[in-house]
Order: C-alpha cells, then sequence, then structure tokens
C-alpha cells in the first residue's frame, strides 16, 4: 500500500506518521507541499501534525493553499483515502475537505498528555477494526483543538455519523478537555473518505510510547 505523508515548513510529525505506516509494512513517501502531484499509486495521504508556517495566521489556515493541496482535493472528491492528524486536522478543515473549525483550547493552555477516547463509529475504514464503545488511549499535543460547528453542522454529523471519536475518561464517561462541541476528537466526511483528530495515534504504537492503541486504528486503512 503507498502512503504519501504531506510535509509543510513547521510540519514535525512526518517522520513519526512515516515510521508508523513503514512498520505496518507499507510503501512509504514524504511529499513536499511544493509538489503539485501527490505520487502515482498513492492510496493514502496522511497531512500530519506540526506547526505549519508557524501557526501564523491561524492553524492550518496558510497550508490549505500549498500547492499540492489541490492535488489532495482531486484525489479526495475521486474517493481517496485522506487521514489529518492534528495539524493535519487543522489543515483539513481550512481546506474545507472537512466540516467545523478550529479554536484556541478553552484553558488557553498547550495540551501535551496521553488522554483517552472512546470510539463512536466504526463503519468506517479509519476505525473499522475497533468496536463502538471502545477506550482507547491516545497522546494529545495542542493548543487549538477546540473543535466548534454551529447547531446545524453538529446535527448534521449526527445524522450522518461523521462523529467517529470523544474524549473520554479510562472508564469511558465522556469528558470535556479542551471545550470541542459535544467533546468531539475526530470526525470524518459524508463520504466517509477523509478523516480528522486532533490526538496522534502514530504516536502511540509501540509499548516504549506509553501505549500502542494507535497500532489498530492505523492499520484500519491497510487493504
Ligand atoms: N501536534 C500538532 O500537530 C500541533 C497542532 C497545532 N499546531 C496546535 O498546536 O494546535
Amino acid at each position: 500500500m503507498k502512503v504519501a505523508v504531506l510535509q509543510f515548513p513547521g510540519t514535525n510529525c512526518e517522520f513519526d506518521a512515516h515510521y508508523a505506516f513503514k512498520k505496518l509494512g507499507c510503501d512509504v513517501e514524504v511529499v513536499w507541499h511544493k509538489n503539485s502531484k501527490l505520487p502515482a499509486n498513492t492510496d493514502l495521504v496522511i497531512v500530519p501534525g506540526g506547526f505549519s508556517y508557524g501557526d501564523y495566521l491561524r492553524s492550518g489556515a496558510i497550508a490549505r493553499f500549498a500547492a499540492i493541496m489541490e492535488d489532495v482535493k482531486r484525489f479526495a472528491k475521486n474517493g481517496g483515502k485522506v487521514l489529518g492528524i492534528c495539524n493535519g486536522f487543522q489543515i483539513l478543515l481550512e481546506a474545507g475537505l472537512l466540516p467545523g473549525a478550529m479554536k484556541r483550547n478553552d484553558t488557553l493552555h498547550f495540551i501535551s498528555k496521553h488522554h483517552h477516547l472512546k470510539v463512536i463509529d466504526n463503519q468506517n475504514e479509519f476505525l473499522r477494526l475497533l468496536n463502538v464503545g471502545d477506550v482507547v488511549n491516545i497522546p494529545v499535543a495542542h493548543h487549538d483543538g477546540n473543535y466548534f460547528i454551529d447547531e446545524e453542522g453538529l446535527k448534521e454529523l449526527e445524522r450522518n455519523n461523521q462523529i467517529l471519536l470523544k474524549y473520554c475518561t479510562k472508564d469511558g464517561e465522556l469528558t470535556n478537555m479542551n471545550g470541542s462541541i459535544s467533546n468531539i476528537a475526530g470526525i470524518c466526511n459524508k463520504e466517509r473518505n477523509v478523516f480528522g483528530l486532533m490526538p496522534h495515534p502514530e504516536r502511540a504504537i509501540e509499548e516504549i510510547l506509553g501505549s500502542t492503541d494507535g497500532i489498530n486504528m492505523l492499520k484500519g486503512f491497510l487493504k
């Protein structure tokens, strides 16, 4: 399986994602933002975490104008799978590939820790190897993870089962970690081929990292 990991100035998780998918046996290529085309035969695009363009203006607001994003949009429109992790999620929101917007955490603090997430929907390629109600332990590291969408948009997400993950305690009780509406940690688009989440599954793939719960999330994409 061919995985393309995008790289913008300020991206800092491209090699974590590269390492994780390599470990899963994928052919992985890091793709510079100035390229106008994704590699031939790309099966999955990862928009990784970091601080693209220093998070100036708004996280992801500049990266979404990068040349490569035109091809990512084309790829997604044709049904190609795209996963945005943290800053990648922010970029996909800014690019209009996912609905809603990201605000600063309500505490105004950068939050960096392991946090539990509850699987809300698994009828998608990302979480198909998990069960609804499963609790996973995945690191978070962001200051702009306060997901927002208007009332009508939230209803639409719920109606279409687009809410994939919510923040919770280790016992599965929903918690509000950063102000996100309805405790949302991850969503997908209506067509179910574009995914975004604030936590970092690619950083939870070895015991030494504190959790291996990310493996079965990323593995969902494997053919
Ligand atoms: N780990 C990351 O991707 C950081 C995300 C983002 N730039 C923020 O701090 O909100």
